[in-house]
Formats: C-alpha cells, sequence, structure tokens
C-alpha cells in the first residue's frame, strides 16, 4: 500500500484556511494554491537522490550534494491540476510537465479523458501527478492509469484536499502510488463534492461558473 503524507506545517494550514473560504476571490485563490503547492513540494521531493558535488567556497574546497539528476515530470489533471504547476516549477525548473485533460462526468460521476501529452521518455521519469481535489478518486486513478498505460513506473500523488474515499480509491487501485495532501476531510456528499472541501476548484481557478 502507498504511504498517505497529510501535511502539517502551520503555514500550509493557514493558507489552506482561505482557499477553502468562499469569499476568497479567483487572484488570491490562484496565488494559495500555487504558494501550498510549493510548500508542500518540499514534502514531495523529500527523498530525491542527492550526489556528491567538488566546490570551492571563497573560504576552502569542499564537497557539496545536488540533486543528482533524476528526470522528473509533473502531470496537471486539467483543468484544476494546472494551478499547481507553477509553484512545483520554482522548485523543480528542469522537470519536464505532461498534462491529462479528464472532467467528471456530473450525472455518472465517470472521469472522461480527452487529453494526454507526456515527455517522450515517460519509463525514465519520477511523475508527480497534481490536482487539487481528490474526491470519489476516479479522476486521479485514471490519469495514474493513463501514464502507467504510456510506460510510467514511478508516479506520486499530490492533491490539496481529499475526501477519505478517495485516498481509499487509489490506495486500492495503485498500491504503489505514495499520496500527498495538505488537509484530508470528512466525507463526500450526495454530488460527490468533499466536504467541507473548497467547492469546484477549477471553476475557483479560472473564474469560470
Ligand atoms: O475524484 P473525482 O471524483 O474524480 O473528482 C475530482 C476531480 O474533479 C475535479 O475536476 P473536474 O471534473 O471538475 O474538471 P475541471 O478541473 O476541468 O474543473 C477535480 O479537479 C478532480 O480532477
Ligand atoms: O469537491 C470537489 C469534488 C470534485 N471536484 C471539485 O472541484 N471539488
Ligand atoms: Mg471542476
Amino acid at each position: 500500500m502507498g504511504e498517505l503524507y497529510v501535511m502539517d506545517h502551520p503555514l500550509i494550514k493557514h493558507k489552506l484556511t482561505y482557499i477553502r473560504d468562499k469569499r476568497t476571490g479567483s487572484k488570491e485563490f490562484r496565488e494559495l494554491v500555487k504558494e501550498v503547492a510549493m510548500l508542500m513540494g518540499y514534502e514531495v521531493t523529500r527523498n530525491l537522490e542527492l550526489r556528491d558535488k567538488e566546490i570551492e567556497t571563497p573560504v576552502s574546497k569542499t564537497t557539496s550534494q545536488v540533486i543528482a539528476g533524476k528526470k522528473l515530470g509533473i502531470v496537471p489533471i486539467l483543468r484544476a491540476g494546472l494551478g499547481m504547476v507553477e509553484g512545483m516549477l520554482s522548485l523543480l525548473p528542469a522537470a519536464k510537465v505532461g498534462h491529462v485533460g479528464l472532467y467528471r462526468d456530473p450525472e455518472t460521476l465517470e472521469p472522461i479523458e480527452y487529453y494526454c501529452k507526456l515527455p517522450s521518455d515517460v519509463e525514465e521519469r519520477e511523475f508527480i501527478v497534481t490536482d487539487p481535489m481528490l474526491a470519489t478518486g476516479g479522476s486521479a486513478n485514471a490519469a495514474i492509469t493513463s501514464l502507467k498505460n504510456r510506460g510510467a513506473t514511478n508516479i506520486r500523488l499530490m492533491c490539496l484536499i481529499a475526501a477519505p474515499e478517495g485516498v481509499k480509491a487509489v490506495q486500492e487501485a495503485h498500491p504503489d502510488v505514495d499520496i500527498y495532501l495538505a488537509g484530508l476531510d470528512e466525507k463526500l456528499n450526495d454530488h460527490a463534492y468533499i466536504v467541507p472541501g473548497l467547492g469546484d476548484a477549477g471553476d475557483r481557478l479560472f473564474g469560470t461558473k
């Protein structure tokens, strides 16, 4: 079973409160989502490999460490996952960005894939899939399956808020995938929205509806 990491940093908790607040408009919402993604990035990248590098400081020679240069890929689930990309790229500027386009059919709640474009060397990359919301888990599962069908073997899932149902669904379908959350909420409502959640992440990010 994949690991579940729920962030407990005060800055993340603080910013998540304003992301949830219905009075927060799109501009501030976008900024906060970007900032929380960046802060979460510290945890999501905690186990990146390092290698030694010989350098010279103004005082002496020394051996220091840099990221080993493993290839990384960030894959937002369109649309809402896009809001988390910039924050991650500010930490990992060399990462490539793939896109999986999915929407959840409002009647059936089934994910419908309409786009997928990944970096060409899929097999060699470590992927971080981003989506603010993990509700039933259908969209995340479909995105992860899509990556695996194209050859990806190393995948992490990074979401702002999840319902327990979504976490369970991903853990069952993809036990090799670790999940990183800023917050784990109570439940889903009758429309499969997360309670208390933040509403519709895509609409709040992009001002639609
Ligand atoms: O876990 P699930 O039950 O599948 O629900 C979560 C999905 O729903 C939202 O996307 P939505 O379908 O609203 O598309 P959008 O990002 O284009 O708004 C959200 O961003 C997730 O991708
Ligand atoms: O709460 C939810 C559930 C699905 N999609 C969202 O944007 N929010
Ligand atoms: Mg939406």
